[in-house]
């Protein structure tokens, strides 16, 4: 089995290498302005100017204008767009031919029923990313990057038309019970590689590249 690993919310040139020389096969950088990990569009040309084809270089954005998009496009060179918010099935659309760079629709699940909802959105994404809701009892929740999982045997047994990632409270601890019990073919992680929220630690981003790639 050779699982994908993604690592989300890269923000310096150390922790981009110690991604990339563990063999992250995506590498992220966050444009949602609130966020502790986002980053400049000029920060994020010089963050994926070193990756050249080594990753897939991703773009995360959360319910963007177009201008905004144009402007981190311009800066920096990406493979991907994660469409982190409430986008529309049109507005996927719309971004995906607008920009010509390949789309990733993130669906948030809290329970069961959510999964569902990738169905509408299969036609217009590259990829899916299934990722826990925000949840409701934080102060302040993020659209992602909360460090909470979902019951990952939602997942189990279903297969979609475009590849398809798990997110959402990963650690090196438990990512192998999350393939197990998702049967997930990548994984993507943020919190679970920091030291707190916006820090991330090359140590445990090789840990988990390890330990991704080891089963
Ligand atoms: O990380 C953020 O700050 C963030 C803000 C707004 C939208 C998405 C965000 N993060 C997404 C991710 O880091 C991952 O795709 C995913 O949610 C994994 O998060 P984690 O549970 O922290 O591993």
């Amino acid at each position: 089995m050779s699982i994908e690993v993604k690592i989300c919310g890269l923000s310096t040139p150390e922790t981009m290498d110690a991604a990339l020389d563990a063999g992250a096969d995506y590498v992220a950088v966050n444009f949602f302005p609130p966020s502790p990990r986002s980053v400049t569009s000029g920060l994020a040309g010089e963050l994926m100017r070193p990756v050249g084809d080594r990753a897939v270089k991703v773009g995360l954005f959360v319910d963007a204008e177009d201008a905004f998009i144009e402007e981190v496009l311009r800066a920096a060179s990406l493979d991907l767009l994660q469409l982190h918010g409430s986008e529309s099935v049109e507005r996927v659309e719309a971004i995906r031919t607008g920009f010509g760079v390949p789309v990733m629709k993130v669906i948030k699940i809290r329970g069961a029923e959510d999964v569902a909802r990738v169905e509408d959105f299969l036609e217009v994404s590259d990829r899916i990313l299934f990722d826990a809701a925000p949840p409701a009892d934080l102060e302040n929740p993020l659209p992602g990057g909360n460090a909470v999982s979902f019951d990952w045997t939602y997942l189990r047994g279903k297969s979609w038309s475009k590849p398809w990632m798990l997110a959402g409270g990963l650690t090196v601890e438990n990512l192998a019970r999350a393939v197990e019990l998702s049967g997930a073919p990548a994984l993507d992680v943020s919190s679970g590689v920091e030291d707190r929220p916006g820090v991330k630690n090359p140590d445990k981003i090789r840990a988990f590249v390890r330990q991704a790639k080891s089963l």
